[in-house]
């Protein structure tokens, strides 16, 4: 596996609910900093690469936000928690192997914001971002690998507003550690209510990117 050769300085990482809004978020924040400061991640990325793979699958389907990717989604849960139990970090690596970005913002994971693993020759990026934690093994991944640069954030909508975006409940699926394995025993650092009765989400996700824009001068300086 490709090392990283940089630290990164920065390492959101965003979990929610199916529909809340997690890749829409991301997708703002990687709009707000630029793809020459924020780079996308996404732990599901490799999942479904191998699951795909395995299953003879079509992995721009799985990929994709539609019908194709649900219908397996109960299936790759518990391909992927067997994988998990047999190691823990095994997607959060594969995630972010080859990145070299100092700063990761938040998404990761696949997506119809793209899966976008970029290496240090592919670009300057000084943000990454995983947006898809789904377990405390998730979190804690990241959180033992970069106990200084890394901030949990939530994004939250309601069921209504959620099941306005298209989701239903699952069983199995929403009732399961994938939906439910951050619901509680986190402090996350930031949450984000993805509500149109909200305050904006530029409101919202200002000190945020205040917070990227930091740690994206302070490594432009460090590697100058
Ligand atoms: N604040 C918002 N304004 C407009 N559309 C939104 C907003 N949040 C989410 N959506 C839309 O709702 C759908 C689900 O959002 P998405 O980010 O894919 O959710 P998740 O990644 O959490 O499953 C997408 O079509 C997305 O474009
Ligand atoms: C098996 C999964 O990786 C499938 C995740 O697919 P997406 O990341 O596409 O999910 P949403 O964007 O929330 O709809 C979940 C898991 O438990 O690992």
């Amino acid at each position: 596996m490709e090392d990283r050769v940089s630290e990164p300085s920065l390492v959101l990482v965003f979990s929610g609910k199916r529909k809340s809004g997690k890749d829409y978020v991301t997708e703002l924040i990687q709009k707000r900093l630029g793809s020459d400061v924020c780079c996308i991640l996404r732990l599901s990325g490799p999942l479904k690469e191998q699951y795909a793979q395995e299953h003879g699958l079509d992995l721009d389907q799985l990929m994709g936000p539609g019908p194709y990717k649900e219908q397996y989604r109960a299936d790759m849960i518990r391909w992927g928690e067997s994988r998990r139990r047999q190691d823990p970090g095994l997607f959060c690596r594969l995630a972010s192997r080859g990145a070299h970005q100092p700063v990761w913002v938040g998404e990761c994971g696949s997506c119809c914001c793209d899966v976008i693993l970029q290496t240090a020759e592919l670009c300057s990026v000084i943000g990454q971002v995983v947006s898809d934690a789904r377990r405390l093994s998730d979190l804690q991944w990241f959180q033992a690998e970069f106990p200084q640069q890394t901030q949990s954030v939530r994004v939250q909508s309601s069921e209504n507003t959620r099941s306005q975006r298209g989701w239903s409940f699952t069983a199995g699926v929403d009732d399961a550690e994938s939906e439910c394995g951050l619901d509680s025993g986190v402090e996350f650092d930031w949450n984000v209510i993805n509500e149109a009765d909200a305050p904006s989400l530029d409101e919202q996700l200002r000190p945020i990117l205040q917070l990227a824009e930091e740690a994206a001068s302070s490594s432009s300086v460090n590697r100058n």
